[in-house]
């Protein structure tokens, strides 16, 4: 568990975060949005101490980062940064395997390691593992990135925008990649976006920064439902709101015994995603399945329910 507990960071006399408070529990993914300047990276870089605030502190597992040396701190916090930053004269398996080998794993650990990455990031070890970055794709040498920042199993991993570079589809794929493996490793992660839309699609909890301050923490649905002041239900957005909702609840929640019409769609889905399919195809149920089983029905009615407040 992290906490961070009145952290404050003052620039010139002025409060770029102003004692945010925050919990961020283990094995979940936060996102921290907001606008540009407001404060989001700073409070980042203070968890492992790359800024040093001002007023506050940091407890990781109880324990305060004030007490940790800051190099020390920083081998157990992985961290990644728009543009990956790699280093481009070492090889994929170089650049992955660079902080357990600053913590002297054995070299056989550290090769395993490093396959098991790139298997997990569907880079297969023996194409990828010799190449240098500049023989990679920027999807590619984003995905190492991460993988180099995961590669030592750390307590907790930054990521500053991680997918700000990457076109819309390969962004998206990104993002589905990095909660496939962050279930999988069951690693705790912070993330800064400045992009509601991927706070919604990535985050089990989204803090909302404005003006250095944190003005809401909560689950997506919370966020979306009841925005805690109209900065957030800018970021939001009145007009999207009912769709990002229904974004978030996967079929399997709310199928129901019976039969529909035409092709089904799978149990991972969303509403969203029925929804879209019965506007198109003019239906008023959907048929749900899994592993190629029918397992029941959704239907407009249901739809409907859970595209608004009375949800
Ligand atoms: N080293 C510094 N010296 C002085 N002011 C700074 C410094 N770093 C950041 N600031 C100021 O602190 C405020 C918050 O900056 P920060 O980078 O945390 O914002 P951000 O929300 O991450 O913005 P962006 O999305 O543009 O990266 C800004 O007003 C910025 O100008």
């Amino acid at each position: 568990m992290i906490e961070i507990d009145r952290i404050t960071k003052i620039y010139n006399g002025v409060p770029a975060v102003d004692a945010v408070t925050m919990t961020v529990e283990s094995g979940t993914i936060t996102v921290i949005v907001g606008t540009s300047g407001s404060g989001k990276t700073t409070l980042l870089r203070m968890i492992n101490r790359l800024e040093e605030p001002t007023s506050g502190e940091v407890r990781i597992n109880g324990e305060s980062t004030l007490e940790i040396k800051p190099h020390l701190l920083r081998r157990r916090i992985g961290y990644a940064i728009q543009g990956h930053g790699l280093f481009p004269h070492h090889n994929v398996a170089r650049n992955i395997g660079a902080v357990p080998t600053l913590l002297n794993w054995p070299k056989d650990k550290i090769r395993a390691r490093v396959d098991e990455l790139l298997t997990l990031f569907s880079m297969e070890p023996a194409e990828f593992r010799d190449r240098f970055p500049a023989e990679l794709s920027g999807g590619q040498q984003q995905r190492v990135g991460v993988a180099r920042a995961l590669a030592s199993r750390p307590d907790l991993l930054l990521m500053d925008e991680p997918f700000g570079a990457l076109d819309p589809i390969i962004r998206a794929r990104a993002q589905d990649d990095l909660r496939r493996i962050q279930r999988a490793l069951g690693s705790t992660i912070v993330l800064v976006s400045h992009d509601m839309e991927e706070a919604i699609r990535l985050g089990d909890r989204v803090a909302v920064m404005d003006g250095g301050q944190l003005v809401q923490h909560g689950t997506p649905a919370d966020i979306i439902a009841n925005p805690a002041t109209p900065f957030v239900a800018d970021m939001v957005g009145d007009m999207e709101r009912p769709l990002r909702l229904l974004s978030l609840v996967p079929l399997a929640e709310v199928v129901e015994d019976g039969g529909a019409p035409g092709a089904a769609l799978p149990a991972d889905g969303s509403l969203r995603d029925a929804l879209s399919a019965c506007l198109w195809t003019g239906r008023t149920a959907v048929p749900v399945e899994r592993e190629g089983a029918l397992i029941g029905r959704v239907t407009l009615e249901t739809i409907r329910a859970r595209a608004g407040l009375r949800a």
